[in-house]
């Protein structure tokens, strides 16, 4: 298993390719935002707000006014699913945080070793507002980074946002809430501005630009995952359901028109009736504009000969969602190494995680799952090992790391440690005879 490739399977719909000039533009352009922040600070805010977001708010800090407005002009219902969300994903990285433990372990007689996790004393969560205002956004970033006990939690969005995203920023815990989108926002948590103070971490999805800067500000200040326009894969087999899956894939796909979405399957059936399905929905889907787009630029249908290929070709795609629908969901799931997050069976659609059944909605895209999971309590927390030696410990420990200095030529090392095992003897530092 493993290695597979597209002259392996078969092909019902294949997504169009990236566009390499596209994503020169977009590095380039990101770059350029990012030197004009770190030079510039606010006004450099104010000129690519006004550029990208076509509004400039007075202040970009959410002053206590506006946040108690968009509390009481938050619709009860919304604000109670809202709560019900905050709740769902608070116990979920609370039990996930009750696994991580601190550790202390005597590996050798006098050797101690131990880790303790610690808290990232300022976090950034991005928050993404551009097309639609999802609600379950600011819970998905600020809740982990509340449950993991940061001290400073800020929250950026973009300043055209919708004001019941500045009043879930506020419910979930955010410290404080900056009206700033896209590449500039993760700028200024970086480099810090006059109004938006620098953090140590940036965590939280977004559209391609945000993204970017995540990538090109990595080093400066941590980032969690690079989680861009959404993906969902499907594998199925005979006994899926077409209605099911479509509706799936569109959900998605509604995003963006860079979502990627697709299935494969070891039914010709099931890919041929689930592509007419999506194409039927579509003529009555309110945002067919941008899933049909989607659809058709990134939509994939493959044709897998049995499950063994279903399985390699669902961890060589690594993809942010993968759903699982076939006869023994939990049987095929164990199988499966690469996802952001996996659906076991019918009933656990992606739509569940994105609102509120409590797992965290913010994964890892670009077949990032290959080498990370997505945003959890863990990202907001830093395991920091330490030691301490005692004099049973040195004998066991200090001979082995002297004659490994001397083989490598590392003389201060070697004293180093040798000053620990026979104090008095090290000429040059105690004015013994050994060197
Ligand atoms: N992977 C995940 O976990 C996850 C979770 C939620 C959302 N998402 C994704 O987040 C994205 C949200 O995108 P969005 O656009 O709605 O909101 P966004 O907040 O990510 O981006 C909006 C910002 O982009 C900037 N921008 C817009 N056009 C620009 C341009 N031409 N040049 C430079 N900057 C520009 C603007 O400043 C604006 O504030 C979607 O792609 C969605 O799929 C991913
Ligand atoms: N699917 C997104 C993560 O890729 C999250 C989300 C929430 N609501 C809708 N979508």
């Amino acid at each position: 298993m493993g290695d597979i490739s597209e002259a392996d399977v078969q092909f019902l719909k294949r997504p169009q390719g990236q566009d390499a000039q596209a994503d020169r533009t977009l590095t380039d352009t990101v770059h350029d935002v990012i030197e004009q922040v770190k030079t510039h600070g606010d006004a450099a805010l104010r000129d690519f707000s006004a550029k990208f977001d076509k509004t400039v708010p007075d202040s970009f800090e959410v002053s206590e006014s506006e946040i108690n407005a968009a509390l009481a002009d938050l619709d009860p219902q919304t604000r109670s699913d809202s709560e019900f969300a905050i709740a769902q994903v608070k116990r979920f990285a609370q039990a996930q945080l009750a696994t991580m433990k601190p550790l202390e372990v005597e590996t050798l007689p006098g050797v101690h070793l131990g880790h303790r996790i610690i808290p990232i004393e300022k976090v950034g969560c991005y928050v993404p507002g551009g097309r639609y205002p999802i609600l379950s956004a600011p819970v998905m970033s600020i809740v982990p980074a509340v449950v993991a006990g940061c001290d400073e939690i800020i929250a950026c969005l973009p300043p055209g946002a919708h004001p019941a995203m500045i009043a879930v920023c506020h419910l979930a815990g955010a410290h404080r809430i900056f009206k700033v989108g896209g590449a500039q926002a993760i700028a200024a948590m970086a480099w810090g501005t006059e109004s938006v103070p620098v953090v140590d971490k940036v965590v939280g999805p977004g559209n391609a630009f945000v993204n970017e800067a995540k990538r090109q500000v990595f080093g400066k200040v941590g980032i969690d995952a690079l989680a861009g326009p959404s993906e969902i894969y499907v594998i199925a087999d005979d006994s899926a359901n077409p209605q099911m899956l479509a509706a799936d894939l569109l959900a998605q796909a509604e995003h963006d028109v860079h979502t990627r979405v697709g299935m494969a399957t070891t039914c010709e059936r099931i890919a041929s009736e689930t592509l007419s399905e999506i194409e039927r929905q579509l003529k009555t889907l309110p945002t067919a504009a941008t899933a049909g787009e989607a659809w058709r630029r990134q939509g994939e249908i493959v044709i897998c000969r049995d499950e063994e290929q279903l399985i390699a070709w669902a961890d060589h795609m690594a993809t942010e969602h993968l759903q699982v629908h076939t006869r023994d969901p939990h049987a095929t799931a164990g199988k499966i190494r690469n996802y952001g997050s996996l659906f076991i069976g019918q009933n656990a659609s992606v739509v569940f995680s994105d609102k509120c059944c409590g797992t965290n909605h913010t994964l890892p895209t670009m077949a990032a799952a290959r080498y990370t999971g997505g945003l959890w309590v863990g990202a907001y927390v830093k395991i920091c090992t330490h030691q301490w030696i005692d004099d049973h410990g040195i004998a066991a420990i200090a001979e082995p790391a002297i004659r490994q200095s001397r083989t490598e030529g590392m003389q201060a090392h070697r004293r180093a440690a040798e000053i620990r095992l026979r104090p008095d003897e090290i000429e040059g530092i105690t004015g013994g005879k050994r060197d």
